[in-house]
């Protein structure tokens, strides 16, 4: 990575008696994931796992507990951080690109989001779409891109903008199988460098292996 801004790091998300509600749905759980670990969240179809990244994320407010990021309160009686004051690195299952951006302002759109200057922005977003074997569409428009490259430009856009913590969605279910598993050994790597907390919710097995330092069965 080319380090333009400070790490963002700043420790260990935890979430205490928290409780995930959806609808009658409901989780409770109390998780505490230290930079560097990346826990693996598995488990049935519906057992909650996408409600607890949003609520991890800030998408889903929690019914009660607490969230903090080193110490610093994101969800709770007093407090509440929206999701795009959390630093959080979001690879959601869809990708949710701006469709009428280039896959490069895309990628520089957190960045430029956490005051990097244009221009530096736009060669770290032209990077990581290199690392991730893009270079050839990085000006492409995001609305013209498949399934799996948009995803690869949504794992770029996670990981560019320095996050103080990484959620991953299923981050490489919609990827061909030709470049899964380089995508998945980059991705690992990059965690490695970031070293922040990460959760990962995955069906494959294959991603526990290369990519969670625990796992955590829900359901
Ligand atoms: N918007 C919603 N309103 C009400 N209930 C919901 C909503 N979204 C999900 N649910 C319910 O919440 C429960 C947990 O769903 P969630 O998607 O978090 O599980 P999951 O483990 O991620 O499943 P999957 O592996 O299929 O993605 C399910 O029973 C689901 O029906």
């Amino acid at each position: 990575m080319t380090g333009a801004t400070a790490p963002a790091g700043r420790g260990a998300l935890e979430l205490r008696d928290a409780v995930v509600r959806r609808g009658d749905f409901e989780v409770r759980l109390d998780l505490r994931v230290d930079p560097g670990e990346v826990l693996a969240l598995t488990g049935p179809n519906g057992t909650g796992k996408s409600s607890l990244l949003a609520a991890l994320a800030g998408t889903l407010p929690l019914a009660s507990g607490s969230l903090s990021l080193g110490g610093e309160v994101l969800d709770g009686v007093a407090a509440w951080v929206p999701p795009e004051r959390r630093g959080v690195g979001l690879v959601p299952q869809q990708h949710l690109l701006f469709g009428h951006l280039s896959a490069v302002e895309n990628v520089a759109y957190g960045l430029r989001a956490r005051g990097v200057r244009r221009r530096v922005a736009r060669a770290e977003a032209a990077g990581w779409l290199d690392r991730l074997g893009l270079s050839d569409r990085a000006h492409l428009r995001a609305d013209a891109l498949s399934g799996g490259q948009s995803q690869r430009v949504a794992i770029a856009r996670a990981l560019a903008a320095h996050p103080a913590y990484v959620l991953l969605d299923e981050p490489f279910a919609a990827l061909d199988v030709g470049v899964r598993a380089d995508v998945r050994a980059l991705v690992a790597d990059a965690l490695r460098e970031l070293a922040v907390p990460a959760v990962l919710v995955t069906h494959d097995e294959a991603d526990v292996d290369a990519l969670a330092t625990r796992a955590v069965a829900l359901g």
